[in-house]
């Protein structure tokens, strides 16, 4: 079994969108949001995922009508069948944080052998061993000390090492300050992360928000060699569940 989001009550987080961030941007694809996370990032743009009681953005009072039914328990068949209704596109499985479902995921992928797969992670979480074979991209978000996760869990060493290292691994990083600059300038020394696959990408929920920060984060990106990635989908459609 794997546990979904849910757009509205009920409904597994299963949609035909745009992928709005990193290498993929623009393509066509199919996402599925999983249900839960290890981490909780005080700027989570989908805390209904995994906060189920109270909200780590007090000021969105309005989700709380949305938590009761917030999460959905589906078997693989049924989830592959639905994503096989859809456009035949490419897959992008995000969350929460997906690799902690990660033996089902095996079973899932396993059932849409033609899909180009891409995974949304915060990096934490090693891949299961039978998914990883499974698994085109990963576009990996490890997160800085401004997310307010405890560095010890959400910046593995053995981890990050093991990411750096494959060659099917993006990195994006969320950016809004110059001291979210300098540690992600400090891991890419230290993992060494190349700049041909490294984003930076900038805090936000609104375009408004996105755009205060952008053209700071396009000279970051232009002085340090790194790559920049917009977040489109929130210019299309604003911070709206399925899209
Ligand atoms: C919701 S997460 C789910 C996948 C996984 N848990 C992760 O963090 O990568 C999907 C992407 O959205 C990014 N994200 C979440 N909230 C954001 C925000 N307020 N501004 C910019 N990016 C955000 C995450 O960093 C990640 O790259
Ligand atoms: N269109 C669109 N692109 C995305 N790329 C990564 C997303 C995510 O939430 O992981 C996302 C998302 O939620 N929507
Ligand atoms: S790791 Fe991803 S899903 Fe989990 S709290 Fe952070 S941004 Fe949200
Ligand atoms: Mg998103």
């Amino acid at each position: 079994m794997l546990t979904l989001a849910t757009t509205t009550p009920g409904e597994p987080e299963i949609f035909a969108s745009l992928q709005g961030e990193g290498p993929s941007i623009g393509r066509p694809s199919t996402f599925l949001r999983l249900s839960r996370c290890n981490l909780a990032c005080q700027w989570c743009d989908t805390a209904y995922t995994w906060r189920f009681t109270g909200d780590n953005r007090p000021h969105r009072d309005a989700l709380t009508f949305e938590r009761q039914a917030n999460q959905i328990a589906l078997a693989e068949e049924d989830v592959a069948a639905r994503i096989a209704a859809l456009p035949p596109v490419r897959l992008v499985i995000t969350g929460g944080e997906p690799l902690l479902q990660g033996a089902a995921l095996a079973r899932l992928c396993a059932l849409l052998p033609n899909m180009h797969v891409e995974i949304e992670t915060n990096g934490t979480v090693a891949p299961h061993p039978a998914l990883d074979p499974l698994v085109h991209q990963y576009n990996v978000s490890p997160k800085l000390a401004h997310s307010g996760n405890p560095a010890e869990l959400a910046l593995l060493p053995e981890r990050l090492t093991g990411w750096s290292g494959n060659a099917r691994a993006f990195f994006k990083f969320v950016v809004a300050t110059d001291d979210d600059l300098a540690e992600v300038l400090g891991l890419q020394q230290q993992y060494g992360m190349t700049g041909d696959r490294l984003f930076l990408m900038a805090e936000g929920r609104s375009t408004a928000e996105l755009r205060a920060r952008q053209a700071w984060l396009a000279d970051a990106c232009v002085s340090h060699g790194l790559r920049f990635t917009d977040r489109l989908h929130i210019h299309l459609w604003g911070d709206t569940r399925g899209t």
